[in-house]
Parts: structure tokens; sequence; C-alpha cells
């Protein structure tokens, strides 16, 4: 526990007018700056409501009227004293406690994330379970929220502590080989501990190839609208973001930027991105258009290929080549004719020579015929891309460096017969792992990982 710390404070609701914001401090000062707002000489009963008048100390004035929560650390989130103002969400409200607070001696305003730093620096939680924290508050659908409440309660750090300690293990054994080679100690120890380095590296790796299920949970599952000029793209974006989000015109060209929307399909984060018409265009911001489409399209989980009835069984040469099995497509302005003799799925090959059986959906953007299907199938592929039973599964980028650095220390590992060389690499892998949970020095990535939080978290 770290000793003598600032008191901090911070508005820990959202932004704005509401009923009821909450203003909370933490650090050694908290308590004494509520009895002075209570006017109070006796420290109130920790964690009990308080309903009282809060008033500025120094003027009298009477603030508001609140609720105060008192808790005595370490049994805090933070670990230190803690003090909870439940106050009247009005701006004029908030911004007079605030600055009331601002005033008192030994205060100062939280810095982003800092409450949940210090939750991490005292012991309350690990490095997982605190960017558990950021993922929930950041979660915008249900799916989300369930990763990230079970990352919070430490699922992530559980695993991961798990094999960091079953490689110490197996590290003080080679360590005692090394140390006492005329003891007896039981032959055959080192296949021992090859087994159980090998266990322990087989799970980082199936681990390591989940296809990304749960950081692709939280970026949101990208599908993006191809196809070639006036197919009915951007139609298609707004019937299916429910607003005018892109604009729609019969002048070929009319989008040139990406347009995103983010939808919610069953529960999981959807990106859904419009595009420029694919075409050869003298006109160089078009054609700047066009790159982007091409490039964004190569990234994406999914490709809707929109198709002008007219033009069918025809498939443009620019959409073609971003054909894959991650595609559907979609032939749109049925109500304008007769869809009877669209079939259910399209056979070609793909850039790369691959034999692939589509499905093919007709559609209309205009009149929403056959929006139904479309949504059905796509919430079908957006479950099959990042849904998952079983473990919670890698959630970040900084924890899949370490894994797999950590994964190629023990492949080096075991691939020596010199005690001392294996040894250093278990160290390496313990060491890799320890940085994802925070157990080894992390304090380097603590504002990089503390400060994507925001003020009062
Ligand atoms: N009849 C009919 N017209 C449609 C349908 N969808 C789009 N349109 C019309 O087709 C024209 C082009 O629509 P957009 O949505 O702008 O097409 P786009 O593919 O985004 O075009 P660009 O951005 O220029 O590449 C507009 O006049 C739309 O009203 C449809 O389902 N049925
Ligand atoms: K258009
Ligand atoms: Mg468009």
């Amino acid at each position: 526990m770290i000793a003598s710390r600032e008191t901090i404070f911070a508005l820990s609701s959202g932004a704005g007018r509401a009923g009821v914001a909450v203003i909370r401090l933490s650090g050694p000062r908290s308590g004494a700056v509520l009895c002075a707002l209570l006017g109070r000489d006796t420290m109130p009963k920790p964690r009990h409501a308080i309903y009282a008048p809060i008033r500025d100390p120094k003027s009298h004035e009477r603030l508001d009227d609140a609720v105060a929560i008192y808790f005595q650390g370490p049994a805090s989130f933070t670990g230190e004293d803690v003090v909870e103002l439940h106050v009247h969400g009005g701006r004029a409200v908030i911004e007079g406690v605030l600055d009331c607070l601002s005033r008192q001696d030994g205060l100062r305003v939280a810095d982003p994330g800092e409450y949940t730093r210090r939750a991490f620096e005292n012991g309350k939680m690990d490095l997982t379970s605190a960017e558990g924290i950021a993922d929930l508050i950041d979660a915008e659908t249900a799916a989300q929220r369930r990763q990230a409440v079970r990352q919070m309660a430490g699922e992530l750090g559980t695993l991961y502590e798990g094999w960091r300690a079953r490689l110490m293990k197996a590290l003080a054994h080679i360590e005692a080989d090394i140390d006492f080679p005329d003891e007896d100690l039981p032959d055959g120890i080192v296949p021992v501990v090859h087994g159980d380095l090998r266990a322990v590296n087989d799970e980082v790796k199936r681990h390591l190839t989940d296809n990304r299920r749960g950081e692709r949970l939280r970026e949101g599952f990208q599908i993006v609208i191809l196809g070639a000029p006036n197919a009915g793209k951007s139609s298609l974006l707004n019937r299916l973001a429910q607003r005018d989000a892109a604009i729609v015109s019969e002048i070929a060209g009319t989008t040139r930027d990406m347009i995103e929307v983010h939808l919610d399909l069953g529960g999981f984060p959807v990106t859904m991105v419009d595009t420029a018409g694919l075409r050869e265009s003298g006109d160089v911001i078009e054609s700047e258009g066009v790159r982007r489409a091409t490039e964004r399209a190569e990234n994406a989980d999914l490709r809707l290929v929109v198709i002008d009835r007219s033009d069918w069984p025809n498939i443009d040469p620019e959409a073609a080549r971003l054909i894959d099995d991650k595609t559907l497509i979609l032939i749109n302005k049925v109500d304008a004719t007769d869809s009877s003799a669209i079939p259910a799925s399209w056979q070609g090959t793909s850039v790369d020579g691959r034999v692939l059986e589509l499905p093919v959906l007709p559609i209309s953007a205009m009149t929403g015929q056959g929006m139904e299907s479309l949504l059905q199938l796509l919430e079908t592929r957006v479950k099959e891309g990042l849904d998952f039973a079983g473990p919670v599964p890698l959630t970040r980028l900084r924890h899949r460096r370490a894994l797999e650095s950590a994964s190629d220390h023990l492949d080096r590992g075991l691939q020596t017969d010199i005690a001392e060389l294996a040894a250093e690499d278990v160290r390496l892998a313990v060491r890799e792992i320890g940085k994802i949970t925070g157990r080894v020095d992390v304090e380097d990535l603590l504002d990089i990982i503390f400060g994507d939080f925001c003020i009062g978290k």
C-alpha cells in the first residue's frame, strides 16, 4: 500500500444534467473533508448512507442536500479512504461542490483512470481486471458487457496467473537440478518438466489462435458494403441504420468517403461501412475513395457486395476481385423487376483460385424487401465470428504480444538440453505473463493503460 498519497476528487458519473451525480474522493483527507462539508466533528460510520445538507466549510453556504457514504480503507474501491457524495445532478450543483472541494487543503482533481490505478497499486485487482472495468464502461452491447464483466471479475487474470504459477514451479525444478546436480533428485525430472512446459505452451498457443474473437468483440464486427456506383450501397446503409446516415442520389459517384454506423445485432457490436462505388475514375478524390474502400474491404470480417438487379449476373470486376468466403451477394432494386429468376447462391472462384459458393439475397434497399432475411443472416455471421463458449478469450493486443513472446521463449526452452538455457527461457516467459497481470515491473505501462480511462474512473 502506498502511504501518504494526495487526496483526489472528481465527478464519477456522466457529464450533463441528471437526477443524481456522484462525486468521489479518495485518499487520507477524504474523511476529514466529509466532516467539514457536513459540519460535524466525528467521522461518520463507514458504509452508512447519511442524508444531510452539505455546506462550504468557509462561507457556510448550503450547496445541496446530499447522500454521503464514507468507506474506510482498505475496504473501499481504491483501498484508501473513499467518500462518495450523491448530489443532485445539475450543472451548477456539481460545479459548486467541485469548486468547493478544489479549495480544500491537500485535495486535487483526479487524473484519468486514477481511482482504478490506485485500486491496482493497492492490490485490489490485477491489471486485467482494471482493463475489464474500462471495457465495461465502454461496453455498448450485451455481448461486450458479458465479456467485460468476466474479465473484471478476474477470469483472465486467474487464467494467466495459473500459467505463471505452473511455469514458476517448473522453473524451480530446473533450478534445483542445476544447483544440486549430484543430489538424489528423482531420475527423469527433466522429461517431467518438459511435459509441464509443453502443456502450458500448448494452452497458451490455443488461447492465441482464437480468431481474435475477444479483441473483435471489443472493436465490433466489421462489415463493409461494396459495389459499383449507384448499386444502392448508401441506400442499404441507411436502411440498416434506420436513419439517413449517407447521402443517396441518382448521381453515380455520390459517396466518396467511408461512412460508418454502429449497430447492435442480436447483442453483438457491428460497424457497418458504406464505401465509394468501385470504378476507374479520373477524379482524384473519387479514386482515393475507391482506394480506401478496397483497403477497408480487405480487412473486413464480412463484405456485402451490392449488385444492381439490371446488371446481374454480371459482377463488376473491381468488386469481383474482393469476393471470397467472407462475402454475401446482394441483388438490389428487386422492387423494380421480377426477382423470381434469382438463384439462392452463386458459384464462382476467388482471385486466389478457390471455388466458392456464396449466398445470394434479393433485396430492395428502397422498399425494405428482403431485409429480414438479410438481417437474420448477418446476425448468424456476427455470432459465428464473435460468440464463444468456454473460457474468456484474449481481449487485447497488449496481452497477445506478451503471450506470443512467452510462447516463443517456451519454444526455445523446450528445444535445449542445457538446463541453464532452459531456465533462462522459462524465466523470461514467466516475466512476460507477469506483465499482463501487472505482477512484474509495469510502471512504464501504467500511464498508457490508465490514460485510456476518463476522469472519475
Ligand atoms: N428502385 C430502386 N431504386 C433504388 C434502390 N436502392 C437505391 N435505389 C436508387 O439508386 C440510386 C443510387 O442509390 P445510392 O444509394 O446512392 O447508390 P450508391 O451505391 O451508394 O451510389 P454511389 O455512392 O454513387 O456509388 C438512387 O437514386 C436510389 O434512390 C432500390 O432498392 N430500388
Ligand atoms: K449514387
Ligand atoms: Mg453511396
